[in-house]
């Protein structure tokens, strides 16, 4: 049986509002997300039965059902019995509770692949809403590139890509956050300020910061869009995490386009206009935190999510 090789993007957040709660426990956000060229690389082999055997030789990567690929796996052949098992191997460079989505790509990978192995036929919008069952953020990195996520992340509508732009990425390898937490903390402080209405959350999302970033990136307007980058979970990451803020205050003082928290975090980007420049910011950074627990990578945009690798 052939082996299945997948290439699975991280994201970085352009955007993340939060208007306020919904019915389910979720938030209802307003975010704008963008695929990276750091990747996960996911390899699915046919295995008899209905066995899922999961391999990683990351650490800090639970190897059980608890990691998101098994349950993507287990997704599959609950939806789609009697196609058989699946060996999952995971080569991991995407870090790990980073607000980069990295479970989510791996999952959006494991639904992508076994369609193709099992020759299932699924449209792209099928395997996203499978992916929605599993986790907010899976929906988008199936189709990946650049787009808006209402709802609970997953309404995505897919915009133009701000082709040629870089991502310096910055995150503390001893630091991670979880989701879970950064929301739950948010609404505890923020709560009161929350939209209650469906009437005043259309209201918010007409009227927000996702606004004058969305004309910019519809216009194509490079330049502006650096200038609209916006996280409400900074609000509370940043408190937290002091060495985090002064990553992002560092990356201004040395000069970026723009520089934000993705996600949860606490990976802090900023970006440039050109390869050099991001190399160039990268060593500064190095050089002016002088920590060896910093990890840094420069990524650029790029336009699409799961692909399979032919080579
Ligand atoms: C922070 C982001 O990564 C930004 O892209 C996403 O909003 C979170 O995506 P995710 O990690 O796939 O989130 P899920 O696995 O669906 O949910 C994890 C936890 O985050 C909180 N959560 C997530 C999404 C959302 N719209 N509202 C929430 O309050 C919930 O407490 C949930 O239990
Ligand atoms: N395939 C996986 N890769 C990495 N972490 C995984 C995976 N499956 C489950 N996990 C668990 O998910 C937790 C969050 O990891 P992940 O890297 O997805 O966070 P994240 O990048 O912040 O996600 P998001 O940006 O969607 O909030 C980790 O602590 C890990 O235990």
């Amino acid at each position: 049986m052939p082996t299945y090789t997948l290439i699975a993007p991280a994201k970085i957040n352009l955007l993340l509002e939060i208007i306020g709660d919904r019915p389910d426990g979720f938030h209802e956000l307003v975010m704008v997300l963008q695929s990276i060229d750091l990747a996960d690389i996911i390899e699915l082999k046919a295995l008899p039965g209905d066995q899922i055997q999961l391999n990683c030789s990351h650490p800090d990567v639970p190897l059980d059902s608890s990691n998101l690929a098994h349950r993507a796996a287990t997704l599959m052949q609950t939806q789609f019995p009697d196609r058989g098992g699946v060996e999952i191997t995971i080569q991991k460079h995407i870090p790990i509770g980073a607000g980069l989505a990295g479970g989510s790509a791996d999952a959006a990978a494991v639904l992508v692949g076994l369609d193709l192995m099992w020759n299932l036929g699924l449209t792209q919008a099928e395997l996203q809403t499978l992916g929605a069952a599993l986790g907010s953020d899976i929906p988008f990195c199936v189709s990946g590139g650049t787009a808006l996520a209402l709802g609970r992340g997953e309404h995505l509508t897919p915009l133009p890509d701000p082709h040629q732009l870089y991502a310096v990425l910055a995150k503390y390898r001893s630091l991670s956050v979880s989701t879970p937490w950064a929301y739950k903390t948010y609404r505890q402080k923020f709560g009161d300020t929350y939209a209650k209405t469906s009437e005043t959350q259309e209201q918010r999302r007409r009227s927000g910061p996702s606004v004058p970033l969305l004309t910019a990136i519809n216009h194509q307007d490079q330049e502006q869009i650096p200038k609209y980058l916006y996280n409400d979970l900074e609000r509370v990451v940043l408190l937290e995490h002091p060495q985090v803020l002064a990553l992002r205050e560092k990356f201004q003082q040395l000069g970026c386009l723009g520089t934000l928290m993705s996600g949860s975090g606490p990976t802090v980007f900023a970006l440039m206009n050109s390869r050099e420049e991001a190399q160039l910011l990268k060593t500064q950074l190095e050089v002016a935190v002088g920590d060896p627990d910093l990890d840094l990578w420069v990524t650029q945009f790029c336009c699409s999510g799961i692909q399979l690798q032919t080579t």
